[in-house]
């Protein structure tokens, strides 16, 4: 499958009302990021883009923003999420192509999505990007109504009653989702349950084929800066050789005293 920015935009560019162009041909890497509603992936994701350089994209979060924009679609997305009811593919596909433009980089953490089969298959389509593979972050439902009903940042949808329907949300149409990809060898299951230091252990040796690049990288550029360095070194060598020549060519006898008086003082 051709999973690059500009096929992608290519298809999407078609819409009537998709804004904006891709610049590159760059080959897109995409890991969809999942579990339950408070299972960690907002936590997760913000360890791995320290690590790993990727861009974390969490789909509710650009929800939650297009809602506040007082954007034509803004009370629709408000209502659904009051619901815990998946917004409509389109609206965000659209949302999500816009950052991963934005973004500038090739390689994207997108959480929270796909919650549903119509979610799986438009991205697909419209986007022609396969992920590389799923992170499912798996924890109890005991723990993760502790975590949300605990989390305080303000959510609207962080009541129990919404918090519920989130759940039922999962079940039916995500859970669905994950054995898809389980079925495709794509599926890379974590236990969440733990506390934040050992599940980023066990997402490390997950993500560890990204980490390949960021060492070689990070090796080139020592080598590099002592390259440099080196040659700093050899350049100031050979200034110091010219003028000790030249000052011998024109003031022999004054070189030869000052070595020589060097050679006493020393
Ligand atoms: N391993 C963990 N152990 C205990 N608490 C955690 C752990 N991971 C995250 N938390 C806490 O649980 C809450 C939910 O975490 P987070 O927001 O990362 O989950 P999420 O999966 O992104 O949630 P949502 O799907 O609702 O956006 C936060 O308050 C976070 O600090
Ligand atoms: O792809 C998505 C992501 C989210 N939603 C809606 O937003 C809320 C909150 O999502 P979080 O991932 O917990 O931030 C979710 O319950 C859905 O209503 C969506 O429709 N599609």
């Amino acid at each position: 499958m051709d999973t690059t920015l500009e096929s992608s935009a290519a298809v999407l560019d078609t819409q009537k009302d998709a804004d904006g162009s891709f610049p590159t041909d760059k080959k897109i890497t995409v890991v969809f990021v999942l579990g339950g509603p408070g299972s960690g992936k907002g936590t997760q994701c913000a360890n791995i883009v320290e690590h790993f350089g990727f861009t974390h994209l969490s789909t509710g979060d650009l929800l939650r923003a297009e809602s506040k924009s007082g954007s034509p679609n803004g009370i629709m997305i408000r209502d659904m999420m009051n619901e815990g009811k998946i917004v409509p593919s389109e609206v965000t596909i659209k949302l999500l192509r816009k950052a991963m433009l934005e973004s500038g980089n090739d390689k994207f953490l997108i959480d929270g999505f796909p919650r549903n089969e119509e979610n799986r298959a438009a991205f697909e389509n419209i986007m022609k990007i396969e992920p590389e593979f799923v992170l499912y972050f798996d924890c109890p439902v005991e723990e993760l109504e502790r975590r949300l009903l605990n989390r305080n940042q303000g959510r609207d949808d962080d009541n129990i009653g919404t918090i519920q329907k989130r759940f039922k949300v999962f079940i039916e149409s995500t859970l669905p989702i994950l054995e898809y990809y389980n079925s495709k060898g794509k599926l890379r299951k974590i236990d969440a349950g733990k506390p934040v230091d050992e599940v980023f252990e066990d997402v490390k040796a997950v993500l560890s084929p990204f980490a390949v690049e960021a060492n070689t990288c990070r090796k080139s550029n020592v080598s590099m800066v002592l390259g440099l360095e080196y040659l700093i070194y050899l350049v100031k060598r050979l200034f110091r050789a010219a003028r000790m020549l030249l000052t011998h060519l024109f003031h022999g006898t004054a070189l030869e005293e000052g070595w020589h008086a060097a050679s006493i003082q020393k």
